[in-house]
């Protein structure tokens, strides 16, 4: 059985407090444990404001935890300094909802791709970089026009796939997916869902995917988290959960959502091709 890259126990997130008024602040994450293996697909589900994205950027260490550990590859990450953790960023990649919003307006797409590769030193020059960022434009089906162009200048499509391109680039362990379908057509969506199923298989990478979208969720995912109110009310293999929801919670998330609007026959590729004829 695989091992576990990343484990999280009892993680609590408070937002505000102190302050001139000494406030106790918003606690939002109640002590949330979730383990995710090498290679493994799990999904992050629940109404907006249960904590999901929160939940997220704590096991990136990208907001403060007040309580719990984080355990990455085996290393107790929850107090580590930054210095310390800048060689794992790396390996630990967010992909957002709203590629415009962290692809620089002002660069091009080929400096986007180039320069971490650089920077994380994941390659050894310009040429070395220049020849992987063209290798994945092809895996990703994207024409070598886009690297003289900026980010506004692409389709959603092409800015999520460029998005991910770039996560994809360095090679991480870990990526977090962060509502990335949710602004695109369905067909779109189920261009960059198999992307990352893909990814995930071949770099043998643990993916956590947020989404409040279910049929997302079943399209892609081995295992789901439920949340609620900061907290998990569910946690399971993806066809038991759907099949048999153990908490009422589930079992109203699944009653109110509509006929699944992305159809995981749709990730195979014949009907994909089908779709794009
Ligand atoms: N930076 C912040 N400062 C203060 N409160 C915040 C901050 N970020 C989120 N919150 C609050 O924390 C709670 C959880 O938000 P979070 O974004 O984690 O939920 P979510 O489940 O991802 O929601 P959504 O699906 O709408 O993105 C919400 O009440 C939100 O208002």
């Amino acid at each position: 059985m695989a091992e576990d890259l990343l484990v999280a126990k009892g993680i609590e997130v408070t937002y505000g407090g102190g302050g001139l008024f000494g406030s106790r602040g918003h606690k939002v994450l109640h002590g949330v444990d979730l383990s995710i293996k090498r290679g493994e697909t799990i999904g992050i589900v629940g109404e907006s404001g249960s904590g999901k994205t929160t939940f997220g950027c704590a096991l990136l260490r990208l907001v403060n935890t007040s309580a719990g550990t984080i355990h990455f590859d085996g290393m107790d990450i929850t107090h580590l300094p930054d210095e310390q953790m800048r060689p794992l960023r790396r390996r630990m990649q967010m992909i957002f909802q709203d590629p415009m919003a962290s692809l620089n307006p002002r660069h091009s797409i080929r400096r986007i791709l180039v320069e971490p590769l650089l920077f994380h030193r994941v390659a050894s020059n310009a040429a070395d970089a220049e020849a992987r960022v063209m290798s994945i434009l092809d895996r990703f089906a994207l024409p070598k026009i886009v690297l003289d162009r900026n980010a506004h200048e692409l389709s959603g499509g092409q800015r999520q796939r460029i998005g991910i391109a770039r996560a994809a680039l360095l090679e991480p362990d870990f990526v977090l997916a962060d509502e990335i379908v949710s602004g695109l057509d369905v067909s779109t969506q189920a261009q960059v869902l198999n992307l990352l199923k893909d990814l995930s298989r071949e770099l043998g990478l643990a993916l956590a995917f947020i989404s409040h979208d279910l049929s997302v969720i079943r399209a892609v995912c081995d295992r789901v988290c439920v949340m609620r109110f900061g907290k998990v009310v569910e946690e399971g293999p993806c066809e038991q959960v759907f099949a048999a929801p153990q908490s009422g919670y589930t079992r109203a998330l699944l009653d109110a959502i509509p006929l699944p609007e992305i159809d995981p026959e749709w990730l195979d590729r014949e009907t994909l091709a089908e779709l794009s004829s």
